[in-house]
């Protein structure tokens, strides 16, 4: 913050931090990655369902909306079907999926049903964001269920997704629900801390990034392919998730889903994982967001309503004295 001979305070930077506007998201779509779901790619792992289900439960209590995109029912499927090998065909995996996604769901709906409240399937291909009517019918079905106070849960259709109208992963869906449904965070759960300089399993000694505007071309060579068994897109799919979602200002947060609590603990504004920016939302933000600004004016605290120029933000002060100013954001 700076002051001219005017008395005129300018606020540079008024743009929160990360751990201000995790406190701040009010919209959160989560998505879980296979990998966190099952026991080694193998059946469902229940505990760790169980301990995802609870913290949403909180972060429900607390006022935030949230929509559950659940990976995991092609693993739960081949496990149920006993099926050991690889599969081979489109159809072995539309199978698995059809199978899976019945005792995925059934498992949401007991944990759920533990904590006194239901969860909702929807099960969508590309077709459902092709045009705004289905947009619209996309868009209401989640509302409806979020009214409710039912645990709307995605998942791609992938038994009757073909060629056409397949998404391909669930961090291109949770990109495509962020946006329609107005996100303000978009929470990857995976099974490595963050996004990495270069992929941790391959590279040790690769750096986490642990805050970025998504979009930054940078990303995609610092990443390689899924690393486990069960996952299908690694890190790639997650930054197009990110972009994508940042168009319509969502802010896209990669996080460890291991870490005890994770997802209340980004709540609470938690430097975890990696923060990725919408642009668009920062200059949002600059727009709209502050209203007033807070000010010290000797012994008293006073609020002054402000003016903005370009994207920043002026305030004229009586006074010629530094004075100490502190943004209100949103009337808070
Ligand atoms: N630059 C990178 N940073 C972090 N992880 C990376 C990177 N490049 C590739 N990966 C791999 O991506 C994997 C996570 O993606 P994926 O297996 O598809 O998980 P999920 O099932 O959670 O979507 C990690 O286990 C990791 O090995
Ligand atoms: N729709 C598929 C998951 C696709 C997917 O993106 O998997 P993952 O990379 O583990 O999040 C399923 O439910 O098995």
């Amino acid at each position: 913050m700076t002051m001219n001979t005017a008395g005129k305070t300018t606020l540079h930077s008024v743009v929160p931090g990360r751990s201000a506007l995790q406190k701040r998201a009010r919209r959160w779509v989560i998505k879980i990655g296979s990998s966190l779901l099952t026991q080694d790619g193998q059946r469902l792992d229940l505990s760790a369902m169980q301990n995802f289900v609870q913290q949403i439960l909180r972060l429900r209590a607390e006022d935030i909306e949230v929509v559950l995109v659940s990976s995991g029912s092609v693993s739960a499927g081949k496990c149920h079907l006993g099926w050991a090998q690889r599969m081979t065909t489109a159809e072995e995996r539309q199978a698995a999926a059809s199978v899976g996604q019945s005792a995925l769901i059934h498992a949401y709906e007991n944990l759920l049903a533990e904590g006194g409240t239901h969860c909702g399937q929807i099960l969508l291909t590309r077709d459902n964001f092709r045009d705004r009517k289905r947009l619209k019918k996309t868009r209401s079905a989640i509302e409806m269920l979020l009214k409710m106070q039912i645990l709307p849960i995605i998942n791609e259709n992938d038994a009757i997704a073909d060629l056409d109208n397949a998404l391909g992963n669930n961090d291109h869906l949770a990109a495509l629900v962020s946006n329609v449904w107005h996100a303000d965070l978009m929470v990857l759960l995976t099974d490595q801390s963050g996004l990495f300089t270069a992929d941790p399993r391959a590279q040790p000694d690769a750096e986490m990034i642990t805050e970025g505007i998504a979009g930054d071309p940078r990303y995609e060579r610092m990443v390689g392919g899924s690393g486990g068994t069960v996952g299908t897109g690694g890190m790639l799919t997650k930054i197009h998730a990110a972009t994508h979602a940042a168009r319509a200002g969502a802010a896209t947060l990669i996080a460890d889903g291991r870490i005890p609590d994770v997802l209340l603990r980004l709540h609470k504004g938690a430097l975890l994982g990696t923060f990725l920016r919408s642009g668009k939302f920062d200059r949002k933000l600059r727009r709209d967001a502050w209203t007033r600004l807070q000010i010290h004016h000797g012994q008293q605290w006073m609020i002054h309503p402000m003016r903005r120029v370009k994207n920043e933000v002026d305030v004229f002060c009586s006074e010629t004295r530094p004075v100490t100013a502190i943004p209100i954001f949103n009337g808070r």
